[in-house]
């Protein structure tokens, strides 16, 4: 792969140069036609107070950006950094809002050249990798769930190597695997996934890692729990349910669960994940004592949010149908996350706790089928 063929061209000059942290390093990321770069390891970026003026702003690109947690991120980002300073790209048709919202673009995370394009011509200083396949979904499609979590993830590391890009990459509970410590996951511990979506995740952390140590890249990642949203539909995951079971009650007053009653997994409401997600990018590099974290919030079974869910609404009937492939998934995650350094390291505390969320939800969607009747 070309990609190795050129880091073995500048490997004995990486090797007689300190890892990074304090030295620069001229990295030639691909075999192709572009001036060497100097990676630099400073950072001045910083946190919460931070107020960036026009010219200071960063230029953002999220890929992968029509899921579940993309759209939120751009409505965040582009409140923070502006509207036309964040890019949110996919391979799908945007909905009109969304393509009404803020600058979109058609970006395919398997085509490198079109990445650097966008990248070059845009002057991207941040780039949020978003595009996955999640944990169900890649089971049913292997060789997809490959290409582009792992295939895809070395093009952008890549671009955001040769481009001095600070890079966002989210992990996963689903990193972790059977022989994991479950309850709690610390940050440090055995990783051996089952899945390919894991495997695929462990594989972004240890590179993103190694290209932090090796050629200075500001890599940054959030190991995220299960995330649950109101207003965007997730892609094909483990913890689906605690969405599903939010729309099913409100529309009908009944939710089969693919999950069995007593499976505890960590959970997080999309606020908190995109807040912790803005909030590690401005981190000022000195406060990460890491470079991948665990971020929690709550931990609950679905027989806990049925029963949360029915103090609001008490007719609603959940029964349990359940899904072998999620069951198995779900039965070598965590049950807790232990996300102690994030809290120590640069501030990280979550909002939602189990009745906030609830009632979060309820609200949104509630509101949201009122005016649906109501129309
Ligand atoms: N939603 C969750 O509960 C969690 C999400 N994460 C991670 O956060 C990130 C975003 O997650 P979601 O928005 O939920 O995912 P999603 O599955 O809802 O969206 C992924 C997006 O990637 C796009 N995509 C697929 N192939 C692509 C390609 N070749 N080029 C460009 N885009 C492509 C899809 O069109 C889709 O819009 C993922 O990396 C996921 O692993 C991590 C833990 C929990
Ligand atoms: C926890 C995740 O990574 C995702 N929601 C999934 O269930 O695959």
């Amino acid at each position: 792969m070309p990609v190795f063929r050129a880091l073995s061209k500048v490997a004995k000059q990486a090797l007689l140069t300190p890892a990074c942290g304090c030295q620069s390093l001229t990295v030639a990321i691909r075999n192709i036609s572009f001036s060497p770069r100097q990676v630099t390891s400073g950072s001045d970026a910083s946190f919460h107070s931070v107020s960036f003026s026009e010219t200071d702003h960063p230029k953002v690109l999220i890929t992968g950006g029509l899921g579940q947690l993309g759209v939120g991120l751009a409505k965040l980002l582009r409140k923070r950094f502006g509207k036309n300073n964040v890019i949110l790209s996919d391979i799908r048709k945007p909905p009109s809002n969304v393509f009404h919202s803020g600058p979109f673009i058609y970006s395919d995370i398997l085509d490198y050249k079109n990445l650097r394009e966008i990248v070059v011509n845009n002057r991207i200083t941040w780039l949020v990798h978003y595009s996955a396949l999640l944990s169900a979904v890649g089971e049913s499609n292997v060789a997809l769930a490959r290409a582009v979590n792992i295939t895809g993830l070395h093009n952008i590391l890549d671009i955001a190597a040769e481009h001095g890009l600070r890079l966002f990459v989210p992990s996963t509970i689903g990193a972790f695997g059977p022989t994991s410590p479950r309850n709690p996951t610390p940050d440090l511990c055995v990783q051996r996934p089952r899945t390919i979506y894991g495997v695929s995740k462990v594989h972004a952390e240890l590179m993103g890692e190694y290209y932090h140590h090796r050629y200075g890249l500001d890599f940054r990642c959030l190991r995220y729990p299960g995330i649950i949203s109101a207003d965007s539909q997730p892609g094909g995951g483990t913890t689906d349910y605690a969405v599903q079971i939010f729309h099913d009650a409100v529309k009908n007053g009944k939710f089969e669960c693919n999950l069995k009653p007593d499976t505890r997994l960590p959970m997080m409401y999309i606020d908190d994940c995109l807040r912790a997600t803005l909030e590690v990018m401005e981190a000022p590099t000195e406060t990460l004592s890491m470079r991948t974290y665990n971020i929690n919030a709550m931990s609950f079974t679905p027989e806990e949010l049925a029963n949360e869910v029915q103090k609001q609404l008490p007719d609603l009937q959940v029964t349990y149908e359940i899904d072998s492939v999620r069951q198995a998934i779900a039965d070598s995650w965590p049950m807790n996350f232990d996300d102690s350094n994030a809290r120590n390291d640069w501030g990280w505390k979550h909002d939602y706790d189990l009745p906030e969320l609830v009632q979060t939800m309820l609200n949104f969607i509630g509101s949201d089928s009122r005016i649906a009747q109501a129309n």
